[in-house]
């Protein structure tokens, strides 16, 4: 839904910022290669001592390298299939440092087995619902449904509520319940997503091989 809706804006508003890093020669890898380095360094420093407020800003201040890097290859006519690789590649990196970084506070000094439990489904799912896209396109298929909880839908959840829940520590009460309902709401969110995908490859799958291939796999 975000990448459908929220895209648009965001490139009106970074290409100026896409611009400037190019004519400084800063290379569209250069920016994932950072941004990732970034958001993991933010995750995995802040989020399993529990400092979830900083931990927020400083991915939210890496994580939109995600937008610009792309934003950078296209202005520049110099999108390729290394960069595709390369930025999608980084971006389980990255999602497995946010979740990871979630999982380790609560296996410690969070000391919640079932949200641990929760933050590793979420990390698991995400890799999952992510690569039903990719096999699908490998396979030559068109994958033409991408889901209600994408990649955008999995940040923004998780990420609002953490920096939001990371306000506990300034002394606002309650506001810590956030991050466990994100949590769960990615949990679902991703599984519902997960089942979207594997339909859409199953019927996409049946309809390219025709009743030959039904016979061959049964
Ligand atoms: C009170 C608190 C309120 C807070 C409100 C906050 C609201 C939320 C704020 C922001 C929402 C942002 C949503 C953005 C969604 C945009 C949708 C979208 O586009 O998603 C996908 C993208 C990028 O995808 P991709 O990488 O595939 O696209 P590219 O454009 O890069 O193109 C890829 C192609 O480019 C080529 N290429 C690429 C790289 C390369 N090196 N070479 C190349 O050639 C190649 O052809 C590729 O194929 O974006 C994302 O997925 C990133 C999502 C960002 C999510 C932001 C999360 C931040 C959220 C909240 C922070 C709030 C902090 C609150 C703190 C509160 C404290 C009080
Ligand atoms: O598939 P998903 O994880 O929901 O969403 C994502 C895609 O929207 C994006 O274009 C790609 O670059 C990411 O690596 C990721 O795959
Ligand atoms: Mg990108
Ligand atoms: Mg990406």
């Amino acid at each position: 839904m975000l990448n459908k809706y929220a895209r648009a804006f965001f490139t009106r508003v970074l290409t100026p910022f896409a611009a400037f890093l190019l004519r400084r020669g800063v290379s569209p890898d250069a920016v994932t290669l950072v941004g990732t380095a970034g958001v993991v360094a933010g995750a995995l420093v802040f989020f399993p001592r529990g400092e979830f407020f900083w931990g927020t800003i400083v991915i939210t201040l890496f994580v939109f390298s995600d937008l610009v890097d792309g934003n950078m290859a296209r202005q520049a006519g110099i999108s390729s299939r290394w960069g595709a690789f390369l930025d999608s590649t980084l971006d389980r990196v990255a999602d497995g440092a946010i979740f990871g970084g979630f999982a380790l506070w609560y296996a410690g000094n969070g000391d919640d087995n079932v949200l641990c439990a929760v933050a590793l489904f979420c990390l698991a799912a995400g890799q999952v619902v992510s690569y039903t896209k990719a096999r699908g396109e490998a396979i030559g298929l068109p994958v033409a449904v991408n889901g209600l909880v994408e990649r955008a839908e999995r940040l923004v959840i998780s990420l609002v509520a953490a920096g939001l829940a990371g306000l506990h520590g300034f002394g606002v009460p309650g506001i810590q319940v956030l991050l466990p309902i994100a949590l769960w709401l990615v949990a679902v969110g991703s599984l519902v997503t997960l089942v979207q995908r594997v339909v859409t490859v199953r019927r996409e799958a049946i309809e390219a091989d025709g009743p030959a291939g039904q016979g061959a796999a049964s």
